[in-house]
């Protein structure tokens, strides 16, 4: 196929952690598309030297939650892989912004959808969407129909709660022309792989404590993982097949799953981090939970004290206590029943990946102490 005769497809937030593994797994493996457009509000420069002679990389920058920026990117488009948002749990953007750029960003790529005559979109939910609830209830390998007290107080997933209720609730809208918008909703458990923003903070915390880490939750609480190269594979063969089924597919939502173990947050960290000479510190919890509790309490209270000088939002507070503290493991086929989604990479591929990413952050960390050690030396 020549440049210019495949379809276009744009991703929103493409230049994120999700966003750009998602464009490559389009480049290397979806053979029917002619252009990629990148939409973020951020542009990763490295993704345009993607481009090929069949597939054309296009980074565009704009804003979500304005309605001339998205409908801009849409026209003349096929499909739309929606993936930007804010994901804050800490604290560190007000939530009026989260919902701008969650709720309104996502009305307007709906909006940009119909106005364009774009037919197809498929939504980046959250397993948070459901839970973990701040009751504590514990949602045990559990699928798309498993009953769960859903209850939302926090920005984040109350926004993205917000943004899939409409996303699904357009499925079916009659778009100008008579063309109908088929939309769907995948809801990833927590992501993790290479460029895990947060893999590389407890990444760097161990470092400053010797390659330790202290156990702070009970082992045998299951925490939901799912690799990046996965998600990203179950985005593009829902985008796919969404048009080839939208009967099927339209309306629905799936949670993304792969044969990631069902682990403890900590533990699962530690699956990669020990490949690095980590070790953990305490087969319990080395802090009982109540003192946890008061130390978030603590930190909630200190990011409202300072927040007139700095945004204070450490990793811990009550509600990231909530989550890594409640089991919310999911067990499904529904993707795979419904758009033949199996997961490309196998665990022990998934688990390769990551060491060796985490590894070349080490790497790069002692370059630039060799550096700034060199750097030093010649001031003096
Ligand atoms: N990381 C996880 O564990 C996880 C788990 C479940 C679901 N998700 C969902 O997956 C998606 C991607 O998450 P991620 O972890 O890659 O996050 P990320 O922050 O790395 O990527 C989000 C991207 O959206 C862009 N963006 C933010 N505001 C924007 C705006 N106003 N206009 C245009 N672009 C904007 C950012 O620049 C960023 O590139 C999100 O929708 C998130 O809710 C993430
Ligand atoms: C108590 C501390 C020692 C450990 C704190 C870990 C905590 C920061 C982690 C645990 C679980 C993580 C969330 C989970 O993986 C899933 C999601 C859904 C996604 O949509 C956004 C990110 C989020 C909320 C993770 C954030 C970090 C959490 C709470």
């Amino acid at each position: 196929m020549t440049a210019g005769s495949g379809q276009v497809y744009v991703v929103t937030g493409g230049c994120g952690f999700l966003g750009s593994h998602l464009v490559r797994m389009l480049l290397e493996h979806e053979k029917n598309i002619s252009e990629i457009r990148v939409f973020d509000l951020h542009l990763d420069e490295s993704l345009r030297s993607l481009s090929n002679n069949r597939v054309r990389v296009r980074l565009i920058s704009g804003d979500i939650s304005h309605l001339d920026d998205v409908r801009e990117a849409l026209h003349g488009s096929h499909l739309v892989i929606h993936t930007a948002s804010l994901v804050d749990v800490w604290g560190r953007v007000p939530a009026s912004k989260i919902n701008e750029v969650n709720v309104t960003g996502t009305e307007n790529v709906l909006q940009a959808c119909k106005e364009e005559g774009v037919q197809y979109l498929v939504y980046t939910s959250s397993m948070e969407v459901v839970g973990p609830n701040i009751h504590g209830d514990h949602f045990y390998r559990g699928n798309e129909e498993t009953e769960y007290r859903i209850y939302h107080k926090e920005p984040y997933p109350l926004s993205k709660a917000k943004a899939e209720k409409l996303v699904l609730e357009a499925n079916g809208t009659k778009m100008k022309g008579g063309k109908m918008l088929y939309t769907c909703s995948l809801r990833p458990t927590g992501i993790y792989g290479e460029g895990h923003e947060l893999m590389k903070k407890f990444h760097r915390q161990g470092l400053r404590t010797g390659r330790c880490m202290f156990r702070a939750i009970p082992p045998a609480i299951e925490h939901g993982r799912v690799y990046v190269g996965n998600v990203a594979w179950m985005h593009l063969l829902a985008a796919r097949q969404l048009q080839i089924h939208p009967s099927t597919l339209g309306g629905q939502v799936y949670f993304c799953y792969d044969s990631s173990p069902y682990k403890s947050y900590e533990d699962f960290n530690m699956e990669f981090l020990s490949a690095c000479g980590f070790k953990m510190i305490g087969s319990r919890p080395l802090v009982p939970y109540f003192l946890l509790y008061l130390l978030a309490l603590l930190n909630t209270l200190l990011q409202w004290v300072l927040h007139r000088f700095f945004i204070y939002a450490p990793i811990l507070n009550p509600y990231t206590l909530a989550v890594a503290s409640t089991t919310f493991t999911v067990q499904t086929d529904k993707a795979e029943k419904h758009f033949g989604y199996r997961p490309l990479y196998a665990w022990e591929e998934a688990k390769k990946r990551t060491i060796t990413w985490i590894k070349s952050l080490e790497v790069r960390e002692k370059d630039l102490k060799d550096v700034g050690a060199k750097g030093n030396y010649c001031c003096n």
